[in-house]
């Protein structure tokens, strides 16, 4: 079958980890018989350098014409002086708002052969961690009213109890598919948009008696993360919450480089994005780690395609790479091999 993805690099080490993700795709279109057809859109830096805009109605169209969008990362510091509203990051909150992408999936999950790659402790680590973080995306404190002056700066983090609902909805439906738990993250000591947050997750738990819920505040969570990460299996949180924390869970699984994510929404276009920015520090020297990438290439084909056997092909290849010790630097342990950005998706690609 064809599919048409639309393909947005972005800034800094972006186009090295989107043309990776590729690699692996046209290496899955030639196994399977599936033919990827790619459009090239503009998001964030790269966009303000050709439009003069972060987003652009020239991108906005590629990617509504498309079955599904493969994203880098965006910004850097070429940008950080532009106006607020035009900065780089302004064009991912916009596209995501576009496409009404409202649940991010995050899952943090440690292959076994990065154990010792992860900062902790193996009794803590026990038999491998698996953590779905299902981050509300398109609302929030990122979207709220703010203002700006040199004596004052709002910013608010707003919630509507419909927002709420259709991503508890969601983290129920995958708890259901998995470990049956979720834990919802807030800060209901303090914010009322978390009572609302916690209101409405209780009254949609009787909806779904098989799964069973806890709540915690968030400081609270950001240490048990790092203290007992097995006792999660869903967290379901906020928009800025989700951030944090799945930046958090990253480093469980070794690196902020392994974690993919994508953000869905009721409408036929998803985007498919490492959860990591576009790490200027590491740019164009081809060491940027791009597994989240091809594992965000991998929920693609699951979530949007239906394609589960293709996916599970990414997978179990990734797997198969670490298994004969290939790493970036960023997962590299002693005595394992060490391999650049593109060496590393032609070793996936090679074993799909
Ligand atoms: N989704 C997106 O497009 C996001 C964009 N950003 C933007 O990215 C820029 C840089 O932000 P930072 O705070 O530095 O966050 P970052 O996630 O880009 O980098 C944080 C650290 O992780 C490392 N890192 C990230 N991805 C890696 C990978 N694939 N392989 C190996 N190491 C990796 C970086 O080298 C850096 O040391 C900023 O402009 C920020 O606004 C930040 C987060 C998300
Ligand atoms: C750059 C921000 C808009 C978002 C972010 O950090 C993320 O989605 O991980
Ligand atoms: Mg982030």
């Amino acid at each position: 079958m064809n599919y048409k993805i639309a393909v947005l690099n972005g800034d800094g080490i972006g186009p090295e980890i989107v043309d990776e993700a590729v690699k692996v795709l046209d290496r899955i279109g030639e196994k399977f018989g599936h033919k990827f057809e790619y459009t090239q859109g503009y998001l964030g830096g790269e966009s303000i350098d050709k439009y003069g805009i972060p987003y652009s109605e020239e991108t906005a169209k590629i990617c509504k014409e498309s079955d599904s969008i493969l994203l880098g990362s965006v910004g850097g510091p070429k940008w950080d002086n532009v106006e607020p509203d035009k900065r780089p990051e302004k064009g991912l909150l916009a596209i995501r708002k576009e496409l009404g992408v409202y649940t991010n999936l995050r899952p943090a999950v440690l292959f076994k052969q990065l154990k010792s790659a992860s900062p902790l402790k193996d009794e803590i680590i026990g038999e491998g961690l698996d953590v779905m973080i299902v981050r509300e995306l398109t609302g929030g404190i990122y979207f709220g009213p703010r203002e700006y002056s040199d004596e004052k700066a709002v910013d608010t983090l707003p919630y509507t109890k419909g927002e709420i609902e259709r991503i508890t909805k969601k983290a129920f439906e995958i708890a259901k598919l998995r470990g049956k738990k979720i834990t919802s993250v807030d800060k209901h000591n303090v914010l009322d948009t978390s009572k609302l947050w916690r209101k409405t997750v209780n009254e949609l738990a009787k909806d779904y008696p098989e799964v069973e819920v806890s709540h915690m505040y968030v400081d609270n969570a950001a240490m048990q993360l790092i203290a007992n990460p097995r006792q999660f299996d869903v967290i379901l949180t906020d928009n800025m919450f989700g951030d944090i924390l799945s930046d958090e869970a990253s480093m469980l699984t070794g690196s902020l480089g392994m974690l993919p994510s994508a953000s869905l929404g009721d409408g036929k276009v998803g985007l498919y994005e490492p959860s990591h920015g576009s790490a200027p520090d590491i740019a164009g020297q081809n060491i940027a780690n791009p597994i989240a990438t091809i594992l965000s290439a991998a929920m693609m084909l699951r979530y949007a395609f239906n394609l589960t056997k293709e996916a599970d092909a990414i997978e179990k290849a990734i797997e198969e790479v670490l298994q004969d010790g290939f790493r970036t630097v960023d997962i590299y342990t002693d005595g394992m091999k060490k391999v650049g950005t593109a060496e590393m998706g032609t070793e996936i690609a090679n074993r799909i």
